[in-house]
Order: C-alpha cells, then sequence, then structure tokens
C-alpha cells in the first residue's frame, strides 16, 4: 500500500509533501458542485495551484459527455503529458476523472482524493476507471492506477447520510465474500453505530490485496463484484426511469438477490441467507423498490451485459458460506429473474435484533 496515504490529521501537508516531489508540469482540479463547496475548503492550497473544472454531481454525468467536456477543458489549457489531475470527489468523479486522465493525450498521470465512504472503501482503490455508455454501467473504460490515493475520514463530516450508507453496502460485500469475523461484528450493530474509520482501513487493506493478485480480474479480483450483476441492473435501470437508486444501494439489493442465488444453488443454509438478508433489508429498508413483471425482465436484460458473463453465459460471484465468496458460477436466466422477483417476495424484518 506505498501509495495510499491516510492522512486524518492534516491532508494539507500530506499532499503538499507529496506534490512537492513530483515534477509535474500543470495541475488539473476535477470536482463536483458538492466537493467544490464542502471538500475543496478543506484543501485550501489547491486553489491557487491549477486549473478547477467543476461537473454536476450525480450518475448521470459519469458518461461521454462530462468526458468530452473534461478532455475539451484539458486541450484548451494545453495540458501536456506532464500534467497531473486530481481528482477530488466521490466515485463518479474518481472513475470519471480517472478514465479522462489515462486516455487524454495516451494517460497523464492522476491522483485520487476520495470523499465519499464509497469511494475511500473502494471506488479510488484498483484502477478501475471509466463511465457508463448507453445505459450499461462502466461499459467503457480501463485499467488504469493512480498514482496516488489520499484518504481523509474528515471529509465524511459534510456527506449525507444517504451516501454513508451507500458506501457501507461495499463495506458489507467486502466482510461477506473475505471476513466472516468482521461481518458477526458490523451485522450486530446498526449502521450509524459503525467505526468508520477502522472499516475504511479493513476494506482498503482487503481490497488492495486483490487488486494486487489480479489487477485485470482475470480471476479473484471477480470476487469484488458479488452483488454486481444484478446491482448494477438495478441501477441502470432506475438511472434511466429518472428514480434515484445509488450504486451503493443498487449493490445492497443485488447482495440479497444474488445471497438468495447462492441459496438456491445449495452452497449456503436458510439461516445464513435470513442472517444475511434481515440485516441488510433493516439497513436499507428506505431504498427498497417494488418490481413489477415487465420490471424484472427488464433488469434482467440489463444483467446480460454483465462483464463477468462469458460466451452467452451468465456468471455470477456467489457465497460459498458466509465469509468466503466463489467466482464464476454458471446461473440461468431464469435463476436470475427468480432471485430478482425474491426482492419483492421475502419480507424485510421490522426490527433487527
Ligand atoms: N472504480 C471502482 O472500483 C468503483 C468501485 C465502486 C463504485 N464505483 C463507482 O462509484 C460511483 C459511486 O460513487 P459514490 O457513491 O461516491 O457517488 P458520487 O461520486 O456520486 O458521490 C455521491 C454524492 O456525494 C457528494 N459528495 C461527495 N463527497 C462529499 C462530501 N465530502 N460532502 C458532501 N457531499 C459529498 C457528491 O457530490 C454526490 O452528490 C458509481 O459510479 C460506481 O459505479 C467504482
Ligand atoms: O474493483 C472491483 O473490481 C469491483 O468490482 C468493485 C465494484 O464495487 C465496483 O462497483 C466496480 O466499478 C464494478 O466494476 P465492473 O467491472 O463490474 O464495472
Ligand atoms: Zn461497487
Amino acid at each position: 500500500m506505498e501509495n495510499i496515504f491516510f492522512c486524518s490529521a492534516n491532508i494539507e501537508s500530506t499532499l503538499k509533501e507529496w506534490l512537492n516531489k513530483q515534477s509535474c508540469s500543470r495541475v488539473f482540479i476535477l470536482c463536483d458542485e458538492n466537493t467544490a463547496k464542502y471538500c475543496l475548503p478543506k484543501i485550501s492550497f489547491l486553489q491557487g495551484k491549477g486549473l478547477i473544472f467543476q461537473i454536476p454531481a450525480g450518475e448521470a454525468y459519469k458518461n461521454l459527455e462530462t468526458a468530452q467536456q473534461v478532455w475539451s477543458a484539458m486541450t484548451a489549457q494545453y495540458l501536456d503529458r506532464n500534467a497531473l489531475c486530481i481528482n477530488l470527489g466521490g466515485g463518479v468523479i474518481g472513475d470519471l476523472g480517472g478514465f479522462c486522465a489515462a486516455t487524454y493525450k495516451r494517460g497523464i498521470d492522476f491522483i485520487q482524493i476520495p470523499t465519499t465512504l464509497l469511494a475511500q472503501v473502494d471506488a479510488s482503490i484498483g484502477g478501475k476507471v471509466g463511465i457508463d455508455f448507453e445505459g450499461y454501467k462502466n461499459q467503457i473504460g480501463l485499467f488504469a492506477s493512480p498514482k496516488a490515493v489520499f484518504i481523509d475520514t474528515n471529509f465524511l463530516e459534510t456527506l449525507p447520510e444517504k451516501e454513508l450508507l451507500a458506501g457501507f453496502a461495499e463495506i458489507i460485500k467486502h466482510c461477506l465474500i473475505a471476513d466472516k469475523e468482521m461481518w458477526d461484528e458490523i451485522s450486530t450493530k446498526s449502521w450509524q453505530e459503525q467505526d468508520w474509520q477502522e472499516l475504511v482501513k479493513h476494506s482498503v487493506s482487503f481490497k488492495n490485496l486483490i487488486v494486487e493478485k489480479d489487477f485485470q480480474e482475470k480471476g479473484v479480483r471477480k470476487l469484488l463484484n458479488f452483488g454486481h450483476t444484478i446491482g448494477h441492473a438495478l441501477e441502470s435501470y432506475f438511472l434511466s426511469k429518472n428514480e434515484k437508486l445509488l450504486h451503493g444501494e443498487a449493490v445492497a439489493w443485488g447482495i440479497i438477490a444474488e445471497t438468495f442465488l447462492s441459496y438456491q444453488k445449495g452452497f449456503i443454509e436458510k439461516e445464513d441467507l435470513e442472517e444475511i438478508q434481515d440485516f441488510i433489508a433493516f439497513q436499507f429498508k428506505e431504498s427498497k423498490k417494488w418490481l413489477s413483471d415487465r420490471d424484472v425482465d427488464e433488469i434482467v436484460m440489463l444483467a446480460l451485459q454483465d462483464k463477468k458473463n462469458q460466451n452467452n453465459e451468465i456468471r455470477c460471484t456467489l457465497l460459498s458460506e458466509i465469509g468466503r465468496g466463489i467466482i464464476d458460477v454458471s446461473v440461468e436466466e431464469y435463476e436470475l429473474q427468480e432471485a430478482i422477483f425474491y426482492l419483492n417476495e421475502f419480507s424485510p424484518p421490522t426490527k433487527v435484533e
């Protein structure tokens, strides 16, 4: 983790010191309307350091049109190959900014300064950068590592609660695929009672380990995609309907559906399914959606574009037990459909012990 800096004490000095050691020609700072307002003032020295380019907030802007605007701004500034792009924001800024930097003039350096919980525990780590295209998540992109990642949990002070909860979904995913002990710890507390400092460190070191083994997702990295075959399809579907469902919220419901698939395949017991679904459904009850038959059919169609699929075969990452994931499980279309329907059928608890 030599290029990941945990700098809760003072991000300004850590970043300043790091920048002073670089030989970049110019600095280009990408932020969105909220990170410009809430996060940039926390690294105020950056304001005089380079061009600040601001985009509107949200997933709807992680697209080709915005990428074009970023490339245009870089071009208008005559940024050369030695420029540095600083992505200050959540996963949208990190994915889009990383993609623009990695393709501008065949690639300039970029760093990630994640300001959401989701980006701190997941999106800023591992070098997946890209944009959504024709309604499909991250359809165009590449693997490109940031030169460094600066994580400061003080940024979370201004993050709306709903966004904090969304980040918790990826933490839950990490525990379910790899760490039963940590799952036991987090699942006895509500999301408001979690220790984010500890969980950020736990997720970052786990994800980093996986990425070091399999950067280009040929094998073990597919574990990190648990909950995402269905999660991404739900996210894309509701984005196309202009109904808000955050990435983390979609992943939370995707985890429940894919845990059901794990049960249907005989990998886990009924009690395991219930333990997982009860905890997640209760924490994420505000984002529960009712799905009609037609919704489900369209969501299945979206899942057919998932990047893990091969030779027209749907391949999911499932659970073989709590705390252990299993990759490349072949799933029939009707099984996927049943798993999505299951989100309507099971009764979420009104209270969790
Ligand atoms: N590359 C990866 O490995 C990876 C992993 C997980 C998710 N992702 C992607 O990340 C995206 C989701 O990221 P996200 O959940 O961070 O969403 P986001 O980037 O849209 O940020 C969420 C919201 O919080 C606001 N915000 C950010 N920081 C803030 C702060 N400190 N205070 C106040 N407001 C703040 C943003 O303006 C936005 O409105 C999705 O596009 C998803 O596909 C990528
Ligand atoms: O880093 C990874 O690998 C992941 O799968 C992490 C996911 O949480 C993340 O949403 C990722 O962007 C999904 O990638 P995709 O390849 O399914 O588009
Ligand atoms: Zn994700």
